[in-house]
């Protein structure tokens, strides 16, 4: 490992002897999860990539056992942009104790969230700031519009900075959070010095750049660099679900269909069948299947237009499950990867030889932004009632630098 990290982050459950009364002193108990469902359900066909078969080194077998994962991503990156990452090495006790730590950080009370809100009360106030989606803590139900005067049902806790081991800490976190703040930390660590180092090594060889090229150009972490380190941030997510009426109203959303602004997204797989992606082909929505212990893993818009959209930055939504499974509370555990701020998202910075072999460069209509460029104009758009108060799933369309915000319509060409 580089030196990002004092420490390689482990994935493997090592608690210390103070956990127990720690997990007493918050209540700490299982989170019950929805029984897997007893209709039948059209799924997307996504592939799974397994990681315990990358090898590390030089030797031949080793560059084989890459290049065969190398060929598995490349067909998912073109086609869904969604896939799974199974045997990436966190076990999946830990992913339970989250689930379980996430269950007791929301039931803080009104009062300890309101001093902890990652953004205003509503979408529609956040003019300047950052807003719930971007800044650290709680975003609270309500927060969003969606169709016909319905809000949002969701809250989510929103983790920053959380590679930088120092800056993590000077977030303003309740009590509960702080007192579980590595054991989070680590999670999110391995995501991104471990897993999606892996990643984007093979993205390397799909794109056929040296090994190595796309980590550290654009998301390796510098300790304390903010603006030059690639990073992320981590979302706890709770979805409370509609009434009957509001699921009519809004045609049954409870998080309206966008792609995310960032690198690779990494969802842990969980029972409830509610995540749609949208073939960006056939223009239909496909359930997301639940993959005990894989990380559900989408490509985000900063690595589509690096790729000049030979990745697929695919849109996607929740909605209320199939009936045997109604009535029960999702909770999702995200992870957001993002390129260092200062990234130029564009296939002229990245010059990959398969690229430039298939002619794909930067369109003329897109001008030369950075990753922060995007991010903080796309952040501003979300479930704002100017962009939602119209027909249909998608929202309004608007160009930001020359770029759709929100691409349901796709250029076939890559
Ligand atoms: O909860 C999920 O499965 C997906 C959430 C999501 O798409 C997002 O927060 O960007
Ligand atoms: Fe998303």
């Amino acid at each position: 490992m580089s030196a990002e990290l004092n420490s390689v982050p482990s994935a493997q459950s090592r608690r210390p002897p103070q956990a127990a009364s720690l997990d007493k002193k918050y209540n700490i108990r299982p989170f019950k999860h929805v029984h897997q469902p007893s209709e039948q359900i059209d799924y997307a066909n996504l592939d799974a990539i397994d990681l315990s078969t990358f090898e590390w080194g030089d030797s031949d077998e080793a560059k084989k056992s890459r290049q065969r994962l190398a060929r598995q991503l490349d067909h998912s990156v073109r086609t869904h942009g969604f896939f799974y990452l199974v045997n990436h090495g966190v076990d999946e006790g830990i992913i339970s104790h989250l689930d379980s730590i996430s269950q007791s950080i929301f039931e803080v009370s009104n009062e300890i969230k309101a001093q902890h809100l990652a953004g205003s009360l509503s979408s529609d106030l956040d003019t300047d700031s950052v807003g719930a989606e971007r800044g650290p803590g709680f975003k609270p139900r309500q927060y969003w519009n969606m169709a016909n005067g319905v809000k949002d049902n969701i809250e989510f806790y929103n983790f920053t900075q959380i590679q930088h081991q120092d800056k993590m800490w000077e977030q303003n976190h309740p009590q509960i959070v702080k007192d579980y703040l590595n054991e989070i930390a680590n999670y999110y660590q391995f995501l991104h010095f471990v897993v999606l180092k892996q990643l984007t090594i093979l993205c390397d060889i799909i794109l056929e750049l040296p090994e190595g090229t796309w980590y550290e150009n654009y998301f390796q972490v510098s300790q304390g660099d903010i603006s030059g380190s690639g990073g992320g941030f981590g979302r706890l997510m709770m979805y409370y679900g509609h009434s009957d009426e509001d699921n009519e109203k809004t045609n049954n959303t409870w998080l309206r269909g966008h792609s995310d602004s960032a690198g690779f997204t990494f969802i842990a797989s969980q029972p409830m069948v509610s995540l749609q992606i949208l073939d960006y082909r056939t223009r239909e929505w496909r359930y997301v299947k639940h993959v005990p212990g894989a990380l559900v893993v989408n490509i985000g818009d900063a690595v589509e237009f690096m790729t000049g959209g030979y990745f697929k930055s695919t849109i996607h939504r929740v909605v209320n499950p199939p009936k045997s499974q109604q009535g029960h509370v999702r909770h999702s555990i995200i992870y957001f990867s993002k390129p260092s701020w200062v990234t130029v998202i564009d296939p002229d910075e990245i010059d990959s030889p398969l690229l430039h072999r298939l002619g794909v460069s930067k369109p003329r209509e897109w001008e030369k932004i950075t990753y922060y460029d995007w991010d903080l104009e796309k952040g501003r758009l979300f479930g704002k009632s100017k962009v939602n108060d119209k027909p249909g799933d998608a929202p309004e369309p608007v160009y930001i630098h020359g770029r759709l915000s929100e691409r349901w319509i796709r250029d076939l060409s890559v």
